[in-house]
């Protein structure tokens, strides 16, 4: 399964990428010639030469953090369990997927459907991560008069899709709590010293965390604004931050033969430059669906700019197999994949026997169900790979909060370096801001009338 003998070594550190089935689309030679490329984009990353210097803090975070505020984010969450039935998470971007990948990873798969005894934590839902106002509603519905307290997460405080949901469970709160009470439970992450949000909650006397300066959003899950609701959750948060910490010192040697997060970005640029120019990221556990949503900001949002980048897509197997399947298998040829394969999982079970043999399962009779997923994940890398499709794999060990650390810094330092080896800003994302001008424009928001009757006329005609 792995190319050597070194990589069982690896695979005992939570993480091992195996690039073996690139052998057919990938040269012996091809990952030492990047050697010098990835030498000069990872200075560019660790001496702050490179564009958008300023958004790397990240780097050292796992190492570095405030343990002050770890501190207050485990007292807060704490306080949110005691009184708490729900914590309504509000964000967008960089400032939801995070923590709600991060729930979904950790927990029980149906750990929002226990009862609050089983859960021994909040339901911890989100909201502010899109316009639909049935979403809203029906959240409230769920709510009820229910206990709950919110969580508001942004980092300017002005995000159109955040900014309206905490207005509406602001006000929810107010009424059934009073200002006073309702004040205690309202958590507020945001930036360090500016911004409307930063403002209100130090008028209202809310818990503010902060979203460093040096962090982008995407960047920011193991800051307060992925812990405080991952800790809410009972997730043990100093685990997570381990391994994150184990993984900064692991990926910090440029060599690309030790270095496996830099052998990721690395082939995933050799291979963008052969017209593979989407990237699929999979995983053969439901409860992992969010963590493609995650990386795809992540991919997205550092790479797709000036005309050119990787687009991040995402597939869930066994599930898509039977709906995607026969694009990746036949369909146009410009597709990489990523699997993010479990090697534990949390619970195995047998196939059962039967009386009768009538479904032909009997020959899987005994055998565990991952051993038969297992099975099917090296199936369909083998006929990918026939079928033209460069696999690579990123082994996990277990699904708990270290590895989850570990695997969230090996993914954050590969984009950083991927993004310097294409000649782009990993660290901006200009392009956002162009719809939302137009929106404002039609929304009629003062500053932006011009915008708006200009886009009226076009539309009219
Ligand atoms: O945290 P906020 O300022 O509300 O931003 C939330 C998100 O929205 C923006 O549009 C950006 O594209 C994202 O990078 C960011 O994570």
């Amino acid at each position: 399964m792995y190319k050597n003998k070194e990589k069982e070594v690896v695979m005992m550190a939570h993480l091992s990428f195996d690039s073996s089935a690139l052998k057919k689309f990938v040269h012996d030679n091809e990952l030492g010639e990047m050697q010098a490329m990835v030498n000069a984009a990872d200075s560019q990353l660790r001496n702050g030469t490179g564009a958008g210097a300023d958004f790397r803090d990240w780097l050292h975070l796992p190492s570095e953090y405030d343990q002050e505020e770890f501190a207050r984010i485990k007292a807060a969450a704490k306080k949110i369990q005691a009184d708490s039935d729900f914590l309504v998470t509000i964000g967008i971007g960089g400032s939801y997927l995070g923590a709600r990948m991060a729930i979904d990873f950790l927990h029980n798969s149906f750990y929002q459907a226990q009862t609050p005894e089983a859960r021994k934590a909040p339901f911890v839902v989100f909201a502010g991560n899109s316009l639909s106002s049935s979403y809203l509603q029906d959240l409230i519905t769920l709510i009820g008069d229910h206990d709950f307290s919110i969580n508001v997460i942004s980092k300017s405080g002005t995000t159109t899709e955040p900014s309206i949901a905490f207005r509406v469970f602001h006000e929810l709160l107010v009424k059934k709590y009073g200002e006073e009470a309702a004040n205690q439970r309202i958590y507020a992450t945001t930036d360090r010293a500016r911004g409307a949000l930063k403002t209100e909650a130090d008028a209202n006397g809310w818990e503010t965390f902060v979203i460093p300066d040096g962090v982008g959003g995407r960047y920011s899950v193991l800051t307060a604004v992925g812990l405080l609701p991952i800790a809410a959750s009972g997730a043990d948060i100093d685990q997570l931050m381990a391994g994150a910490a184990e993984a900064e010192k692991a990926y910090v040697d440029p060599d690309l033969s030790k270095n496996e997060a830099y052998q990721y970005a690395a082939y995933r640029n050799i291979l963008y430059r052969k017209g593979y120019t989407t990237e699929l990221l999979e995983n053969y556990e439901p409860n992992m669906a969010m963590f493609a949503e995650w990386w795809k900001q992540l991919a997205g949002e550092s790479e797709g700019k000036d005309q050119k980048g990787i687009y991040p897509s995402s597939a869930n197997f066994t599930t898509d197999l039977h709906s995607l399947g026969q694009y990746i298998q036949e369909g146009l040829r410009n597709l990489m994949e990523t699997v993010v394969k479990l090697d534990t999982p949390n619970h195995d079970l047998d196939v059962p026997g039967a009386a009768n043999d009538l479904d032909g399962l009997g020959y899987l009779e005994g055998k565990s169900i991952d051993w038969v997923n297992t099975q099917a994940y090296k199936a369909v890398v083998a006929a990918h790979n026939a079928g033209g499709v460069p696999v690579m794999t990123v082994h996990i060990d277990e699904e708990n909060e270290y590895t989850l650390g570990y695997m969230i810094y090996f993914f954050e330092v590969a984009m950083g370096i991927s993004g310097y080896l294409n000649g782009i800003n990993p660290f901006n994302q200009p392009g956002v801001e162009a719809y939302k001008t137009n929106m404002f424009g039609l929304l009629g928001k003062p500053g932006f009338e011009e915008v708006g009757d200009q886009l009226r006329a076009e539309m009219d005609d």
